[in-house]
């Protein structure tokens, strides 16, 4: 049995990082443990780690088009936070900004993490951004550190 699988390694790998600015009290430290994770799992340096900060998580699909167009980049890591108000406006934030990652990711075929908090309150915010619930930035990049690997593994069958 072939078992095709990426192993989490980042050394020799070239990442950009887009960050949204609104409810930065939390997506610093989504982007805060993004970092940690690279750089605990091969050497990282400065250089091999691109920071795009956009506005809000909505404008988040758009950088993502823009940096996976250059084609420098195995990986696209996205952070945000994005929490529901009293209208239906969480929605249309949250939906397009899922939306129109996954179809950049799909497009260019390249690995973009959804590191974007979708929360309810600003409690399940914080608690998502290094506090009970771990820290979503981590867990995007390892998602992406995964799949670098795995979509190199499928790349050289
Ligand atoms: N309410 C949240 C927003 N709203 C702003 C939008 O993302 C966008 O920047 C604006 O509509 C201009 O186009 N953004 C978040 O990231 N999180 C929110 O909770
Ligand atoms: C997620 C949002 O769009 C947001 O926090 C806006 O709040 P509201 O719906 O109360 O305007």
């Amino acid at each position: 049995m072939q078992v095709i699988e990426g192993n989490i390694r980042a050394t020799g790998k070239k990442f950009a990082i887009i960050v949204s600015r609104f409810n930065s009290f939390v997506v610093e430290s989504l982007l805060e443990g993004a970092l940690d994770t690279l750089e605990r799992h091969g050497e990282v340096s400065d250089s091999d780690i691109t920071l795009v900060r956009v506005p809000g998580a909505y404008e988040l699909p758009v950088a993502a088009k823009k940096v996976a167009e250059k084609g420098q980049f195995d990986a696209i890591i996205a952070l945000g936070a994005v929490i529901r108000g009293g209208t239906p406006h969480f929605d249309f934030v949250a939906g397009e900004c899922n939306k129109g990652l996954a179809q950049v990711s799909l497009e260019f075929g390249i690995p973009v993490s959804f590191g974007v908090i979708t929360t309810d309150s600003i409690e399940q915010a914080i608690e998502r951004s290094g506090t009970k619930a771990g820290n979503k930035g981590s867990e995007a990049a390892m998602g992406a550190l995964e799949m670098v690997n795995v979509v190199n593994a499928l790349d050289s069958l």
